[in-house]
């Protein structure tokens, strides 16, 4: 399957530390899992969240899920033991956090060889280094840290997040520049399904394959809003059939409930089916 096509929707982060939520997770309907050993596990649990974790892996149960780890970063006590350790783990991804600049990939891939490695955007250095470390040759995807970023920046919350905007479409930018996916960050509050739904809205609007979540009463908001709707894709038929319709008879244009479909609108209108077509198979698998 094309990585483009495949779903990003929900990408839920769980503490490695935690074996009941790691086992909840087996049967959440999330396109991919974070398995952090990072800020969601406490100093004194890193040693026992790194067993603990290679020990859920071993058992599976993830099905197609992508599973992702994050690692603690290389500057710190426990980052290069966590890289080796995700050699030996049934892992998909490592998930490098506060990426500044392209020798931090370098540095890890040192260790982790050929594994595929994402990189948290969460650092006003990593946001000016954004495409450079985009067009790294191990780099596959691309994750939003809105709270270190945050933190970085100095910013308050706001619901429009008019203070990340130019943090987010930098590192949109790259990804889409490079072909990587790129997710957006988390929405703290989980108990606030409306400004969620609102916020992934936005992601959405702006490009994001998904969103990156924290507890499993987000998935679904995140699943909808990163889905193509049903009248998304009864337009993208009907966008192909017409422009079909009309370039057999020599022309390069058809209009479609009174706008222009011209073969970019095609070529969108397929990566749309593609995209649907991608959910209902990891849903019906
Ligand atoms: C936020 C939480 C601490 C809340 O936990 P809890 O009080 O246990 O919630 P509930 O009682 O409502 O849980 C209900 C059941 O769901 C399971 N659960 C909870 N969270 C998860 C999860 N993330 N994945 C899987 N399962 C989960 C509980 O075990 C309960 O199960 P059961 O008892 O069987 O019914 C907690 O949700 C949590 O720790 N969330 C993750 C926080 C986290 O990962 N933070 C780090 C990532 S955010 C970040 O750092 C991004 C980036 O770096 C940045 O800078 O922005
Ligand atoms: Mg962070």
């Amino acid at each position: 399957m094309d990585p483009r096509s495949r779903p990003y929707r929900s990408v839920l982060y769980i503490p490695g530390s935690k074996p009941r939520a790691l086992d909840k997770a087996r049967g959440l309907p999330v396109d991919a899992i974070i398995f952090d050993l990072e800020d969601a596990v406490s100093a004194d649990e890193k040693e026992n969240a790194r067993d603990t974790l290679k020990e859920a892996l071993a058992q599976g149960g993830y099905g197609q899920r992508i599973k992702i780890v994050r690692i603690n970063g290389l500057d710190t006590p426990w980052g290069h033991d966590d890289a080796r350790a995700v050699r030996e783990m049934d892992a998909d991804v490592v998930l490098l956090p506060k990426v500044g600049s392209p020798a931090d990939i370098d540095a890890l891939a040192a260790i982790t060889g050929d594994l595929p490695i994402w990189a948290m955007m969460e650092t006003p250095r990593g946001m000016l280094n954004a495409a450079a470390i985009a067009a790294h040759p191990v780099l596959t995807g691309m994750v939003m840290g809105t709270n270190d970023l945050a933190k970085e920046l100095q910013t308050r919350f706001r619901a429009d997040r008019l203070p990340m905007m130019a943090g987010l479409g930098l590192c949109l930018l790259a990804a889409k520049a490079e072909g990587l996916i790129i997710v957006d960050g988390v929405y703290n509050a989980f108990k606030d399904d409306e400004g969620l739904a609102a916020e992934c809205a936005q992601g959405r609007d702006m490009g994001f394959d998904g969103k990156t979540l924290i507890h499993p009463a987000q998935v679904d908001v995140a699943n909808a809003a990163f889905a193509p709707s049903a009248e998304e894709v009864d337009l993208a038929r009907r966008q192909i059939a017409a422009f079909e319709e009309v370039e057999a008879s020599g022309q390069g244009v058809a209009v479609v409930d009174g706008k222009i479909v011209e073969n970019l609108h095609v070529a969108t209108a397929r990566e749309t089916l593609a995209k649907a077509e991608a959910i209902e198979a990891l849903q019906a698998g």
